[in-house]
């Protein structure tokens, strides 16, 4: 797994667009089927998606021949809420860029039956041949998408109980009130995560020092969703210095070192490949 620790967070954001944008577009000179993209919600991405908006308008990126897959939604919250992951995804994204309505896939968390909305979102995935790329943002508890701890490390997309924790932390999206924050949602799970043929995790601010700690220098753990990526082979997790705080300062030096010797400036995204 590469860890790239980034001075600060619009560095961070930059990198991952860069990097995506890259992908993308690599993709698109080689390949007539779509990209297949991976996206999260919370404040985390909101700057990548900030700088994927701006090589768009700039003319350097399509998402004319890009799917999406979003990670989670909430269950019983209007679409139309503001604060619903339909809502997030349109404001902070989707409305800014030429991606074609039908390309875009976001799980419906108010439908009848939500087990067969699961199983159809991990058929949906499969058929267009898995993710390229997925792109995670990570809960103080270390979960990925909505796989709080305990979830099964092989689990796919279903129903997921919110812990106190989490809704605790995404409460002051619900005006503080924890009372308004669903206890339930659907997520993909950390094995639909894991079959993308690439993962990107951006990990930002002290308050996810504790987590990046368990994920980096602690063992796979289901106490600690986002360690499951040190089993996948193309691994990332972009944070910035405030996340790096717990970790030992020979992890920190340790990744530091590695992305020195390893990367020009210029010629660092080409390199990549021998970084895992
Ligand atoms: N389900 C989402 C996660 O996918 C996201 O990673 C997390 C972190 O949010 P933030 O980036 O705002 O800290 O929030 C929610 O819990």
């Amino acid at each position: 797994m590469r860890l790239l620790i980034q001075n600060n967070y619009d560095l961070l954001s930059k990198w991952v667009a860069d990097y995506i944008a890259d992908k993308i577009k690599k993709h698109q000179e080689k390949h007539s089927r779509p990209f297949v993209l991976g996206l999260p919600t919370g404040s985390s991405p909101i700057g990548t998606y900030r700088e994927l908006i701006a090589l768009h308008k700039n003319g350097q990126l399509s998402f004319n021949n890009v799917i999406t897959f979003n990670m989670d939604e909430y269950v019983d919250l209007e679409e139309t809420h503001p604060e619903s992951y339909h809502s997030f995804m349109y404001h902070h994204f989707f409305d800014h860029i030429d991606i074609p309505r039908e390309n875009i896939n976001i799980l419906d968390g108010n439908c009848e039956d939500l087990a067969l909305e699961c199983s159809q979102y991990e058929e949906k995935i499969k058929a267009v041949g898995g993710i390229d790329l997925f792109l995670g943002g990570i809960g103080t508890d270390g979960h990925i998408a909505f796989n709080e701890p305990g979830s099964s490390l092989s689990s796919r997309t279903r129903v997921k109980t919110l812990n106190t924790e989490t809704r605790q932390v995404n409460s002051r999206f619900f005006d503080n009130d924890i009372n308004k924050v669903p206890k339930l949602a659907l997520t993909v799970g950390v094995g639909t995560v894991m079959d993308a043929k690439e993962v990107v995790v951006i990990v930002s601010g002290h308050q996810k020092a504790r987590a990046l700690h368990k994920a980096v220098e602690g063992g796979v753990s289901h106490m600690w969703t986002l360690s499951a990526l040190q089993l996948h082979n193309k691994a990332m997790i972009v944070c910035d210095e405030d996340a790096t705080i717990d970790l030992k300062v020979g992890t920190y030096k340790y990744f530091k070192d590695i992305e020195r010797n390893n990367i020009e400036p210029e010629k660092g995204k080409e390199l990549d490949k021998y970084l895992h």
